[in-house]
């Protein structure tokens, strides 16, 4: 006898309020008693079977007069599928059917033929169909149930989206990698007669192993991302890598939830240290918070270190015989500004800085003759060895001020501890890194020091996609070769399908990686949302009124102002207090904290918001004069730096705009930004 939640149960438990939620658990943990003590439910519990429905297994459990569980009875196992008040319960059970999958023998709970006959009547025939020759049982080994087969069989290359909704993530995800051309091989099937034993079920199931369990799964202590892994990302989570991994996807598509199950996962089995790391601090300290979640024995826990890797590197120099550094906060550009003058130099400042940026800093070249010779691929200038000498005089007068000082930067910093550990040894076993398109070749080495080369050694999570800090950098060129253990998510689970194709518009559809290669960033939203509205406002104060009634808009519906955020390119100061004003709420800038005060509207950076996610999400200012800033992009002069940056801008708004699940405002004053127009 077992007891086995499943995703749609824990989401519908999920809507109701407390009080039913209360009498829900109370008759399940009774279920439990009963099944445990007599071997099936006792009459008391108001146990059963319903009429009309499609499978005979399937039975309501009545915690109240109003209240109903929807239980699915198979063999010895208990399914708890859904739970609402009694007419809502009893329609979602007439139109849904458990059963195994023919071919993979995967439990499945398959949604009525009536939504599928609809989705086939509007099917035209203008295109052509995209599965139509493939043979029904391969398409119901991928994960379709038998019922869809015929659907998917006449679905067009545009209208299969409206399948995909309706279809298991598994099936839909398989299905779209047939039509990006990739030769698709069924999983394994059920091997023990246990159609809940399978990736693919426990994306849907959860079978409760004892007491603690099932009080878990119902006092909502689990998220859904904490319980129920899409196969794909369960198979990263699980499976041995031969040496470094590489897990891409577009924004949303699981990505920091298979870096922190794969952390937790190699915790348990207690194989060496492991460091979970990322580009920025913000992310590391959600990163901290939610492993504490998965890991709730502090042992386990603590075999995991998590912090950004800059921090990490100021953490680690002075065990390393580096003493204490002292890391240069704020912009580099007085200092070479100065430099320039006490020289007399006509080096231009916008290209030494972009020098010292892009070449000098990343890949911590700080004598003459490591300059001389540097590589200095995809820079827009070719230099003579004239230029070069006239740049490193200044550079190297620079250095020397910042080390009397008693300073460093953290690309130096990176460069020196894993020189340190090149030589001494790595501290980790395993290292897994989110945020890894923002790695920088500096950061790159230290991440390639951390742990000695070897199994399980790096796992690099990332979106070529959401590169904000920095151009492309090759991982092959700093010893990190990921080739043959690259794979790319594609269900989106924050996002709603509109905000999505919204965001994706913004970006080609395809993008290269770190190599160069181009990668399809195609993906599947699983729920639809109102359309994003972008807003033209006269005035500054216009448009603060503006975001200010949408706002209040949402918090009508329901939203708290927590759930809430109002994202600018530039230091939102000024504009935070007005809105405060405008909305009649508190407002928090997440400066100095990760997880937001949930009475507290957001207003914060762009930049800030990365890693992030809101039910709401507005936009400001997104004018031509603000996206790309105008001061910074009058600064380059080099091509090369124009474009990146550009590039950059375009990613930002990508970031910024797939922050929102539910609801997208975009509003600007005068012009929009270019960049918005695809
Ligand atoms: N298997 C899952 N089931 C349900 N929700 C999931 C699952 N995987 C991820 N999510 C949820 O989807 C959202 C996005 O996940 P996550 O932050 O891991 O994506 P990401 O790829 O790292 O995104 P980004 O690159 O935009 O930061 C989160 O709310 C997460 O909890």
């Amino acid at each position: 006898m077992r007891i086995i939640t499943a995703l749609s149960f824990a989401r519908s438990v999920d809507r109701l309020d407390t009080q039913s939620q209360i009498l829900i658990k109370t008759a399940v943990m009774d279920l439990q008693f009963d099944l445990m003590r007599d071997g099936h439910p006792r009459h008391g519990l108001r146990i059963h079977k319903l009429k009309r429905v499609k499978d005979e297994g399937i039975m309501s459990i009545s915690p109240d007069k109003e209240l109903r569980i929807i239980v699915h009875r198979h063999a010895q196992d208990y399914t708890l599928l859904y739970a609402d008040h009694h007419d809502a319960a009893y329609d979602w059970a007439s139109r849904r059917r458990p059963e195994v999958n023919p071919e993979s023998g995967v439990m499945q709970v398959v949604e009525e033929l009536e939504r599928t006959e609809v989705i086939t009547r509007f099917i035209t025939q203008t295109m052509p169909y995209a599965f139509n020759h493939y043979e029904a049982p391969y398409l119901m080994s991928l994960g379709v149930p038998p019922s869809y087969v015929d659907a998917v069989r006449h679905a067009t290359v545009d209208n299969v989206d409206a399948l995909f909704e309706v279809l298991p993530d598994e099936a839909s995800e398989r299905l779209l990698d047939l039509m990006d051309g990739k030769l698709v091989l069924p999983p394994t099937p059920v091997v023990n007669g246990d159609p809940f034993d399978h990736p693919d079920a426990r994306r849907h199931f959860h079978v409760i192993t004892g007491e603690a369990d099932l009080e878990a799964a119902l006092s909502g202590r689990w998220e859904e991302w904490m319980v129920y892994l899409h196969p794909s990302q369960r198979q990263l989570v699980e499976k041995p890598f031969n040496g470094p991994a590489r897990v891409s996807g577009s924004a949303g598509t699981g990505k920091t939830v298979v870096a922190l199950h794969r952390a937790a996962e190699l915790a348990r089995s207690d194989s060496g240290a492991v460091l979970l790391t990322c580009f920025s601090r913000t992310l590391a300290e959600s990163l901290a918070e939610k492993l504490t979640q998965l890991l709730p024995d502090t042992a386990v826990r603590h075999r995991v270190t998590v912090l950004n890797l800059h921090r990490l590197a100021l953490r680690l120099a002075p065990e390393l015989g580096l003493g204490t550094p002292r890391v240069h906060s704020g912009d580099i550009e007085p200092l070479f500004r100065q430099t320039l003058f006490q020289l007399g130099s006509e080096v231009a400042l916008a290209f030494l800085l972009s020098e010292w940026r892009n070449v000098i800093e990343p890949r911590g070249l700080i004598t003459w003759e490591a300059y001389r010779s540097a590589p200095r691929t995809g820079r827009g200038v070719a230099l003579g060895a004239r230029q070069r000498r006239a740049i490193w005089t200044v550079v190297e007068v620079a250095l020397k001020e910042l080390q009397r000082q008693g300073e460093t930067t953290w690309g130096l910093l990176s460069h020196q501890v894993a020189e340190a550990l090149e030589r001494q040894g790595a501290p980790f076993r395993h290292v897994i890194t989110d945020e890894a398109q923002d790695l920088g070749p500096a950061e790159l080495r230290l991440l390639r020091a951390l742990a000695p080369p070897g199994p399980d050694d790096l796992m690099l999570c990332g979106d070529a996609g959401q590169r904000v800090y920095r151009g492309r950098s090759s991982w092959l060129a700093m010893g990190v070769d990921v080739r043959g253990r690259s794979t790319r998510l594609k269900i989106n689970y924050r996002t709603s399908q509109d905000i999505r194709q919204f965001a994706d518009r913004l970006m080609p559809t395809q993008l290269a990686d770190e190599e160069g290669e181009p990668e399809s960033r195609r993906t599947l939203s699983r729920f639809r949302g109102p359309a994003p509205e972008v807003q033209r406002f006269g005035t500054q104060p216009a448009q603060i009124k503006g975001v200010a009634l949408w706002v209040q808009a949402r918090l009508v519906e329901g939203l708290r102002p927590g759930e809430v955020a109002v994202l600018t390119r530039t230091q939102p100061g000024r504009r935070a207090e007005l809105l405060a004003e405008a909305c009649s709420i508190p407002v928090q800038t997440l400066e100095h904290q990760v997880s937001p005060d949930p009475e507290q509207l957001v207003v914060t950076t762009m930049h800030r918001a990365k890693g992030l996610e809101f039910r709401a999400v507005v936009l400001m200012d997104v004018s031509d004069e603000q996206i790309p800033p105008r001061s910074l992009m009058a600064l380059l002069e080099d091509l090369a730096d124009r474009e990146t940056a550009l590039e950059q801008e375009r990613q930002l708004l990508y970031v910024a705009t797939t922050r929102a699940r539910e609801a997208l405002l975009i509003s600007y004053v005068g012009e929009p930004a270019a960049l918005l127009v695809p």
